[in-house]
C-alpha cells in the first residue's frame, strides 16, 4: 500500500528530458505540449483577430454587425468573461514550481464543463503578446502576418481611425461608443454599405468556422496527450509502482477530463473506467483501502473527494471545552493566556470552546486541567451534546459514553441536578471515563457496564437519550490513520448491524410522556451513509413511534435523502453532517428524534416495547 507521507513530495517534477526519453506523459511534459498548444491556438487567434480588426476598419461606421449589435458571438464560441479568467490563473509554464501549484489548483477545482484553459485562447486577447507571434516560423506565424499588413493598407471609408488596440474583435463597445459621431446615412451610399455588411457577415461566418476548427483540434490533441493506462499495464504497476508524483499527476489529468467529460474523454473508454484508474490511484496516494477509497468517492464529486482526502492530511486544531461547573470561559481563557497559551474562541456556535493555536505548557497538563476546569474536546463532538439540549432535573442515557466527553458535557448542561446514566460496554474505556466524571466535578452520574443493546431491560424511562455510536471513525482519519485500512465489508456490515441495534435500543429507552424530553440524538464520528442516514432510515421503519426533528444546529449540511438509488424517508434532511474540508472539525453526523410514543404496532398488536417506563407504570398500578 502506497500512501503519501511528504507532503513535498506532490511539487517534485520530473526531470523533462527523461520524461522525454522514457516516452512517459507526466506533468512537465504535458504542461510543455500544452504551452506549445496554446500558443498555436494564440498564432490562430492572432489571425482571427486582426482579420476581424481589419472588417471592422472597412466597416461602415453607421451599420453595426449583427454580433457587434447584440454583442453576440457565433453560436459555436464560448462565453468570453469566465473562461479568460481561469485561462490567466492556469495557463502552465513548466518550469517553474509556483506555476504548477497554479495549474495544480485550477485543475482541481470544481470547475464546470467549460472550466480550465483549454478553451481560453480561442476567447482571450490579453495574453497575447509580439513575441509570442514572433517566435514561430509555423505556417501559422506566416499567416499571422498578412492581416498586420492588411491593417495599415485599409483604410475606413468614415475615414475616422478605429485601429483596435486589442486585435479588434472584442472591441463592440468601440463600435458602439463611436457610433453617435458617424454620418447619417445617405441614399447615395446606402448600396455600397449593404454589400459592405454582406461581406462583412460572410467573414463572421468564416471566422466562426475557423475558431470551430481550431477548438476541435485542441481537443482532439488534448485526448491523445492523456491516456488511461491500458490492463496490462495497470498490472504492471502493481509489480512497478509509479512513484507518487507521477501518480498524483494522473490523479490530477483524470480530474480534469471527469469534469469535462464529452469533450476531453477517449471515446473509447467509460467514464467507469477513468473513476476505476482515479480510485486505484488515489487509494495508492493517499494509503487507503479500496474498499472504503470507494464508498468515500460516492459521497462527493471528484474535487470535493480531494478536498476531503486532503484535510485528513491535516491535523485539526486541538479544542478545549470549559466546564462550566468549575469556571467561565473568560476566566478560564485568563488563565491560560497566562501560561502563555495562544487561544481564541471556537467560533459563535459555541459558548464554551477554546480553540488552542500553541501552548508552552501541555494543554494535558497545566493546573487548570489538573483542577477539572476544561475538557480537552474536539469541536464536533459538543454537536450531538447541543443537540440533545439535556434539562436540569431530567434523567438522562448516555448509551455509549467512555471517555466520557459528552457525559461530562450533558452534566454540566444538568448542572449537575438529575441523573446521567454514563454506560459503556467496554470496561476499560470506563476508567477513562470515571477519571473524567471525577476530575469534572461531576456529581449526578451514574457509571454501568452494559451491552447498550440490553439496556431497556436493564433501566428505562430517559428524558433523553444520546447514542454516540461505536463506528469505523472515516471523520476522524486526521487522528487516526489507520482507519484508512483497519476495515473491510464483513467488519462494515457487523458494525452498521449493531449500530442499528444500538439505535433501536436507545430510542426504547426513551419515555414519550417525559414532561420535558423524549428525545433521542443519535451521532458518529463517520461519514459513510451506510453508518448514517442508513441507519437512522431502518430506525425510522422499525419504530414509527419517533420521527426525525429539527437539531438546532445552524451550520452543517442537511443529510441525504437518498443516496445511489437508495430513497430515505424526506425528514433525513433534518440530519447534519459535517465534514473536515468544509467546517475544520472532525467528520461528524447528527440525528435527533423525537419519540411520540411509548407504543409500537406489531402486526395488528399495540406493543410496548421493554425500556420506554411506560409498562413498568401499568405494573405498578395493578399492584
Ligand atoms: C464513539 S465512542 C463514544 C465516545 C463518547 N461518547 C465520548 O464522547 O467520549 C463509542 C463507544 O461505544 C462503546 N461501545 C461499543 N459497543 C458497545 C455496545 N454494544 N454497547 C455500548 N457501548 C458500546 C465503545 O466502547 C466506545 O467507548
Amino acid at each position: 500500500m502506497g500512501g503519501r507521507n511528504n507532503k513535498k513530495r506532490q511539487h517534485m517534477p520530473l526531470p523533462l528530458e527523461l520524461e522525454k526519453v522514457t516516452g512517459k506523459v507526466t506533468k512537465a511534459v504535458y504542461d510543455q505540449m500544452k504551452h506549445d498548444q496554446v500558443r498555436d491556438l494564440k498564432q490562430k487567434t492572432a489571425v482571427l483577430k486582426q482579420r476581424a480588426a481589419a472588417a471592422g476598419k472597412s466597416r461602415p461606421a453607421t451599420t453595426k454587425p449583427a454580433a457587434a449589435a447584440g454583442k453576440k458571438r457565433p453560436a459555436t464560441t464560448k462565453p468570453a468573461a469566465p473562461v479568460e479568467s481561469k485561462k490567466r490563473k492556469s495557463v502552465p509554464q513548466p518550469e517553474s514550481d509556483e506555476d504548477e501549484d497554479d495549474d495544480e489548483a485550477a485543475m482541481i477545482s470544481d470547475d464546470g464543463p467549460d472550466g480550465g484553459w483549454d478553451n481560453a485562447p480561442l476567447e482571450s486577447d490579453s495574453e497575447m503578446d509580439d513575441s509570442e507571434l514572433d517566435i514561430s516560423d509555423s505556417d501559422d506565424d506566416r499567416v499571422t502576418r498578412q492581416p498586420l499588413s492588411l491593417l495599415s493598407d485599409n483604410s475606413d471609408d468614415s475615414g475616422e481611425d478605429n485601429s483596435d488596440d486589442n486585435g479588434g474583435v472584442e472591441s463592440y463597445d468601440e463600435f458602439e461608443s463611436d457610433s453617435d459621431a458617424e454620418p447619417a446615412v445617405t441614399f447615395r451610399d446606402m448600396e455600397k454599405r449593404s454589400r459592405k455588411l454582406d461581406a462583412q457577415r460572410a467573414e463572421d461566418a468564416e471566422m466562426a468556422d475557423m475558431e470551430l476548427q481550431a477548438q476541435d483540434q485542441a481537443l482532439v490533441s488534448e485526448r491523445e496527450i492523456f491516456s488511461l493506462p491500458s490492463d496490462e499495464q495497470v498490472e504492471a504497476e502493481k509489480e512497478a509502482p509509479l512513484d507518487l508524483t507521477q501518480v498524483q499527476m494522473r490523479i490530477q489529468e483524470i480530474i480534469r477530463i471527469l469534469n469535462n467529460f464529452s469533450e476531453l474523454r477517449d471515446p473509447s473508454r467509460s467514464r467507469n473506467d477513468y473513476m476505476d484508474q482515479l480510485q486505484r490511484d488515489m487509494c495508492f496516494y493517499y494509503g487507503y483501502n479500496e474498499f472504503l477509497m470507494e464508498k468515500l468517492l460516492q459521497l462527493f464529486t471528484v474535487s470535493e473527494a480531494v478536498e476531503f482526502f486532503e484535510a485528513n492530511e491535516v491535523a485539526r486544531p486541538v479544542t478545549i471545552r470549559t466546564n462550566t461547573l468549575k469556571t467561565r470561559r473568560r476566566d478560564l481563557a485568563q488563565a491560560l493566556i497566562n501560561r502563555g497559551v495562544n487561544l481564541d474562541p471556537i467560533g459563535k456556535w459555541t459558548k464554551v470552546g477554546l480553540t488552542i493555536f500553541d501552548s508552552p505548557v501541555p494543554v494535558g497538563a497545566t493546573p487548570e486541567y489538573m483542577a477539572g476546569h476544561y475538557m480537552i474536546q474536539a469541536a464536533s463532538s459538543f454537536l450531538p451534546v447541543m443537540a440533545l439540549a439535556p434539562q436540569e432535573n431530567e434523567k438522562v442515557l448516555d448509551m455509549s459514553a467512555a471517555p466520557g466527553g459528552k457525559t461530562t458535557y450533558c452534566a454540566a448542561l444538568m448542572k449537575n441536578t438529575g441523573m446521567m446514566v454514563a454506560n459503556d460496554a467496554n470496561k476499560e474505556r470506563e476508567k477513562a471515563l470515571v477519571a473524567n466524571i471525577h476530575r469534572l466535578g461531576i456529581t449526578n452520574a451514574i457509571v454501568c457496564n452494559y451491552d447498550g443493546r440490553e439496556f431497556p431491560k436493564v433501566m428505562g424511562g430517559f428524558d433523553r437519550v444520546l447514542l454516540d455510536a461505536p463506528c469505523s471513525g472515516t471523520g476522524v482519519i486526521s487522528k487516526d490513520a489507520s482507519v484508512k485500512t483497519n476495515k473491510g465489508p464483513e467488519d462494515f456490515g457487523m458494525l452498521t448491524h449493531l449500530q442499528k441495534e444500538l439505535i433501536l435500543s436507545a430510542i426504547d429507552s426513551a419515555n414519550a410522556d417525559s414532561a420535558t424530553g423524549g428525545f433521542i440524538v443519535y451521532s458518529t464520528c463517520s461519514v459513510t451513509v451506510d453508518e448514517d442516514e442508513a441507519v437512522v432510515n431502518y430506525a425510522l421503519a422499525k419504530r414509527p413511534n419517533v420521527k426525525l426533528v429539527d437539531t438546532g444546529l445552524d451550520f452543517g449540511r442537511p443529510g441525504f435523502t437518498s443516496f445511489r438509488g437508495q430513497a430515505f424517508h424526506h425528514s433525513l434532511a433534518l440530519t447534519r453532517r459535517f465534514y473536515p474540508h468544509a467546517h475544520n472539525m472532525d467528520g461528524f453526523f447528527v440525528a435527533k428524534f423525537q419519540k411520540t410514543s411509548n407504543k409500537i404496532l406489531v402486526g395488528d398488536k399495540q406493543v410496548v416495547p421493554a425500556g420506554s417506563g411506560a409498562k413498568l407504570k401499568q405494573k405498578k398500578k395493578k399492584d
